[in-house]
């Protein structure tokens, strides 16, 4: 019975890239508004793959040029996520691919330090290994030196120190091998073996046939992003040798028609022919299994582009913005907007009316406020800035409210939307600062709508009598 332990393990796994639309003018003009981004392609890196490794094991991974094999290591070390399937991990996973995985803007140093905390290592142990991996990184001086400075082969060289000394319990090679001098390779050879020997887990990416006969125990073949073989090197090997000198032989416009024949079967790849093959491969699935994927298949669809809810929310979002942006502009509350919406949208976007303050509710807080008392009116005049409009305005209500204001009485004037202090003192023909004496203790920084405010008795008749005089000679020249 085999007692080894599956290290990795990938069921029905996909990779689907949006392929953006080529710049030309029209596609550019198309993309400023393609928010469901429809002119994107898609295009399946990887389909369909299903493989175990297990403990100890060595796995070659092999294929043409973008047959998806830094796509696969990808997505097993986490860099990237897979679009369907499942991708079982057992232990810590390091990946030292020759073009990736370093920061490019720090120093080979600090890529040391942070992926040395991504592993989880404390500064103690950051500490005590940091000259060990410099030394056998072979990088002297240069590992002060951004990486973006580095050869491939010095990141390469870097990249390989670090993970030794993680001491991983999956190792994935992508290339890595291939881009060192002679010295350093060998000298990476024989970590891998202690590795190897130590029991641990190996994905190795090459092109390089005799690598790949010399380490794996088993071989995966990619093409065009999906599994052509799988088994030992010694099954896998010759096929994918014999393809490799077929496709080489062939005339080049052959070549680019087998290629672009391969590519545009990854772009009209679908989900739908996924679950087709699944349940073609597997006809005895249970009836939940089947349900259980049918769904998984269903929930990545169309995953980059928004759903339903998410364009509720977004427009949601977009008028609450809008709403907002009316409320800060105008001198309304929210609240009073959201409960005399009509009034509140005629007077902002209609210039109609203006709002009338609620009935018994303050302004800003939502505080209660006691209604209008009797004994003393509300002034209810329109204020405009000119006083030939506050003068019109006060003709206008003369029927109502001058035989009130020529008492000598104090007048209570409730604040309405768009006033300000000295809008009201014009209107009443007064000077601002008369109406903060008649109110002491209030501050007249800010006024809300709502607001009620003493009108000064002595200007306030005389305020009347100019109405008057005014309507009179209205009257005359009518
Ligand atoms: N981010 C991406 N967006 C769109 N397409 C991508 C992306 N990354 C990879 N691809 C495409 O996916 C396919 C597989 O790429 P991948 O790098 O995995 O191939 P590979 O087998 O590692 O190639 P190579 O041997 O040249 O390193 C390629 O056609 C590539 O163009």
């Amino acid at each position: 019975m085999d007692t080894k332990k599956i290290k990795i393990k990938a069921d029905h796994l996909s990779k689907k890239f949006s392929l953006l639309p080529s710049k030309d003018s029209k596609n550019k003009a198309k993309s400023l508004v393609d928010m469901n981004h429809k002119n994107e392609k898609d295009f399946w890196a990887l389909r369909n793959i299903s493989f175990e490794i297990c403990d100890g094991e060595c796995v070659g991974v092999i294929g043409l040029n973008g047959a998806g094999k830094s796509t696969l290591s990808n997505i097993i070390s986490g860099q990237i996520a897979q679009t369907t399937g499942q991708v079982e991990i057992n232990g810590d996973v390091s990946i030292i691919a020759a073009n990736a995985g370093m920061q490019n803007n720090l120093s080979g140093r600090e890529n040391i330090r942070l992926k040395a905390l991504m592993m989880g290592m404390t500064n103690k142990e950051i500490k005590e290994k940091m000259d060990e991996i410099i030394e056998f990184s072979e990088l002297g001086p240069f590992i002060d030196q951004p990486v973006k400075t580095y050869s491939s082969g010095m990141k390469a060289k870097l990249g390989f120190s670090i993970m030794v000394h993680q001491d991983p319990d999956i190792m994935i090679v992508d290339e890595a091998l291939s881009v060192g001098d002679k010295t350093f390779v060998d000298k990476s050879r024989k970590k891998m073996l202690e590795f190897r020997e130590q029991g641990k887990t190996i994905l190795l990416v090459s092109h390089d046939m005799r690598t790949i006969k010399e380490w794996s125990d088993r071989v995966i073949w990619l093409n065009y992003g999906e599994v052509k073989a799988y088994g030992s090197p010694e099954e896998v090997i010759p096929q994918y040798t014999k393809f490799a000198n077929w496709f080489k032989k062939l005339p080049k416009k052959d070549q680019k028609k087998y290629k672009t024949e391969q590519r545009q079967v990854q772009l009209d790849y679908s989900l739908e022919k996924l679950k087709a093959e699944i349940t073609k491969a597997e006809p005895n699935m249970s009836r939940r299994d089947l349900i259980e994927v049918a769904d998984g298949l269903k929930k990545q669809k169309d995953n980059h582009r928004l759903s339903i809810v998410s364009k509720l929310i977004l427009a949601f979002c977009t008028v609450m913005f809008i709403w907002l942006s009316l409320v800060a502009v105008s001198n309304a509350t929210f609240a009073q907007s959201v409960e005399h919406p009509r009034s509140f949208l005629k007077q902002r976007l209609l210039k109609a009316k203006p709002m009338k303050p609620m009935a018994g509710r303050d302004n800003s807080k939502g505080e209660k406020t006691p209604p209008p008392e009797e004994d003393k009116p509300v002034g209810r005049k329109k204020v405009r800035n000119d006083k030939k409009k506050a003068s019109q305005k006060s003709k206008k209500s003369k029927k109502s409210s001058s035989s009130e204001r020529s008492s000598s009485k104090n007048v209570v004037y409730t604040v309405e939307t768009g006033d300000s202090l000295g809008s009201i003192a014009d209107s009443y023909g007064i000077s601002v600062e008369s109406i903060e004496e008649a109110n002491p203790g209030v501050d007249f920084s800010v006024i809300n709508p709502g607001q009620r405010i003493k009108i000064p008795a002595a200007q306030n008749a005389q305020s009347a009598t100019e109405s008057e005089t005014t309507q009179q000679t209205d009257g005359v020249s009518q």
